[in-house]
Formats: C-alpha cells, structure tokens, sequence
C-alpha cells in the first residue's frame, strides 16, 4: 500500500538557501525570485484564482514565457505583476513547481489524451452510497488503481449507513477488499462527520463518485456555504464540459482543501502498464511472480500465474475478474 507522503513544497529547486555543495546560489535562484507562490483553487477559460501563500486571493493569467503549459487545480504557482487582488486585477504566473501527483481524466472521445484534472492532490476520497445506488466494485477498483498509480492515499467514504441494507453491502464490500488495507469511513446524515473530517484535515483531497452516491451532501456539510445542488438528477452529459471543471474548496476550520470533481466519470489509465495496474490489486500481485515473462495477464494468457493463485485459492475469482475488466478497458471505455 502506497504510504502517506506530506507535501513537501519547502523541499523542492525553489530554495534558496546556501547549501552544503559547491553549486552556486544562483544557479537555484528562480528567475523570477520576486514573484510571490500560490495555490490554484479554479480555472475558467484561462483566468485562473489563486490562493496566496501570503494571503488573500487573485486572478491570474498565464505568462506568456509560460507557451501552451497547462495550469489546473491544485498547481502551486509563482506569479507576477498585480498581486493585489483588487477587482479587475490581473497577476500573471510565471512558473509551475513540481508537481508531486497528478490524477487524468479519461480521454474524450473526440480528443484521446488524458488530461490531468489535478495536481499535488495527496487523497482520493471514493464516495459510495452503501444503498440507492449500491456499491460497484469495478469503479472502486479503478479509482484505486488511479490513487495507486499516482501515489495518492485512497480513502473509501461509504455514504448513506442509515438505510437498511447498508450492513448487508458493507459487509459484502469488506468480503471483496478483505485482503487490502483499505482505510474506510461510513457517513449518515443523522451522525457528524467526526471521522472523515479528521482524515481530510491537513490534506487536498479529491472526492469521486457516481451520481446520487451524496458527494454534494458531504461538501455541502464539509464547506460551508459551497451551496453543490443535492438531489438533482445530473443532467451532466459530455457536450456540457462547462460543469466538469474541477474546483478547490476550502473545508471548514480552513486546515484542508476538498476537490470537487463534477463530471468525471472515471480516470484515464490508458497511460497506466498491465504491471503497475495491479498496483491497485495486491492481493493477486504475488501471482505475477510466476507468470511467464511478458505475459499479459489476459484471460487467454497461457500459464498466468493469476489464474494459477486464484485456483489455489490465494486469491478470489471475483478480484481476478475485476483486474481483466479493466486490463481490458484501460483505454477508457466503460465498465
Ligand atoms: N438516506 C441517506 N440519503 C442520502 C445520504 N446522502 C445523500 N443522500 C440523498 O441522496 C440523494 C443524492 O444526493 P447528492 O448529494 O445529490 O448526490 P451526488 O453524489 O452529489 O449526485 P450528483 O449531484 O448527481 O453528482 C439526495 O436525495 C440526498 O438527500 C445519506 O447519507 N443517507
Ligand atoms: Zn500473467
């Protein structure tokens, strides 16, 4: 299982410090080392908000010594010129820090590369409804393999524990994820959200789930006056990419920032290899070992040590079944 790694922005070619090596101050200097470092918590056709390390919030746009380097949620920038926030004001950023994760968006159809929807992003928070509509192990999955591949934390957030057969799903759901380590919260309306709060706190974490799980709910109950709409029966097909952006809020208390992604349906792993894929399924990785070098773990595979586990009873049927559908889906089709 990935380990949790804290963001480490202070650590990255940024510092100017003297160090212990003969490298010369200079070379490390940033060109611009008297712009000022932010976060980007929104883009709109260009205009990006960003959060001052120092305080307060401007819009910038990107410089042109930037060229066609796409900045998105999560960035941490170096920006110039107008930092003042005032209405109409136009700061311009200069520079992108290193990126310590990246989640991709599915390719779309009329465009075939994956677009990176976040950045520095250090959980995915998988939103599933124990009931209306039930848990799906194929999507669970694939955001884990997405939060695996990019070294991201997952944490599975299971909503609507109020309803009656919410014990039954979970139990099944435990059943299926029984050998991950998997961390887990359950929320219902009529309980505080003690638990998952404490484990956005500190953290950019995205939120994922299908329509009607009750993602709206929970940022509405985490960020106050986020105003999602509730209950509406998402009308979001792909010709509407005004509602896919994704955007930073803040979570109440202000320790943590919550990524809310409308519109996105599932993550691209097209990038993703047949090894690192079964990064989010360890409990069947042990059989790769005796695969035949280059096996490709495909259901007609000869000699797959997958199969070979899951007939000794190492591993279960329905895990295997659930790493070839998305082998087999990787490049973005639906599951
Ligand atoms: N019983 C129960 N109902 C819930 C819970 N969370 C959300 N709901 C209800 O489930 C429905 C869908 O909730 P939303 O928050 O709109 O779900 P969503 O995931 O944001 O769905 P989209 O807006 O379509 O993306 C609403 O009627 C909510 O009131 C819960 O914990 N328990
Ligand atoms: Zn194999």
């Amino acid at each position: 299982m990935a380990t949790v790694r804290r963001r480490e922005y202070d650590e990255d070619d940024v510092r100017v410090r003297p160090g212990r090596g003969s490298r010369p101050r200079t070379r490390i200097r940033p060109r611009h080392a008297d712009s000022a470092g932010g976060f980007v918590v929104g883009v709109d056709r260009g205009r990006y908000t960003c959060v001052l390390d120092e305080g307060g919030t401007v819009t910038a746009m990107r410089a042109r010594e930037m060229g066609r380097k796409s900045v998105v949620v999560g960035d941490r920038v170096a920006m110039v010129g107008d930092l003042s926030g005032a209405a109409g004001s136009l700061a311009r950023i200069v520079r992108i820090e290193p990126r310590r994760s990246v989640l991709r968006r599915t390719a779309d159809d009329d465009d075939n590369t994956e677009r990176v929807i976040v950045a520095n992003a250090d959980q995915l928070v998988i939103v599933s409804s124990l009931q209306d509509p039930p848990p799906r192990t194929g999507f669970i999955d694939r955001c884990l393999v997405a939060a695996y591949d990019a070294d991201i934390e997952p944490l599975l957030c299971l909503t609507k524990a109020d309803l009656p057969a919410a014990d039954e799903a979970r139990a099944e759901l435990l059943d299926y994820y029984a050998d991950l380590d998997l961390p887990r919260v359950d929320t219902r309306p009529d309980r505080p959200l003690t638990e998952l709060v404490d484990r956005l706190a500190g953290q950019l974490s995205v939120l994922v789930g299908h329509s009607g799980v009750g993602k709206s709910t929970l940022v509405n109950r985490l960020v106050p006056g986020a105003d999602r709409a509730v209950g509406v029966v998402s009308a979001i097909g792909k010709g509407r990419h005004t509602s896919t952006s994704a955007v930073v809020l803040p979570l109440a208390g202000g320790d943590g920032w919550l990524v809310d992604t409308p519109g996105v349906r599932s993550f691209g792993l097209a990038h993703v290899s047949a090894e690192s894929l079964l990064s989010g399924f360890p409990d069947l990785a042990e059989g790769a070992a005796e695969c035949p070098s280059g096996c490709s773990h495909d259901p007609d595979a000869l000699d797959c040590g997958l199969d070979a586990l899951v007939a000794a009873g190492r591993a279960s049927a329905r895990r295997l079944a659930s790493y070839r559908r998305l082998l087999a889906s990787r490049s973005g089709a639906e599951w």
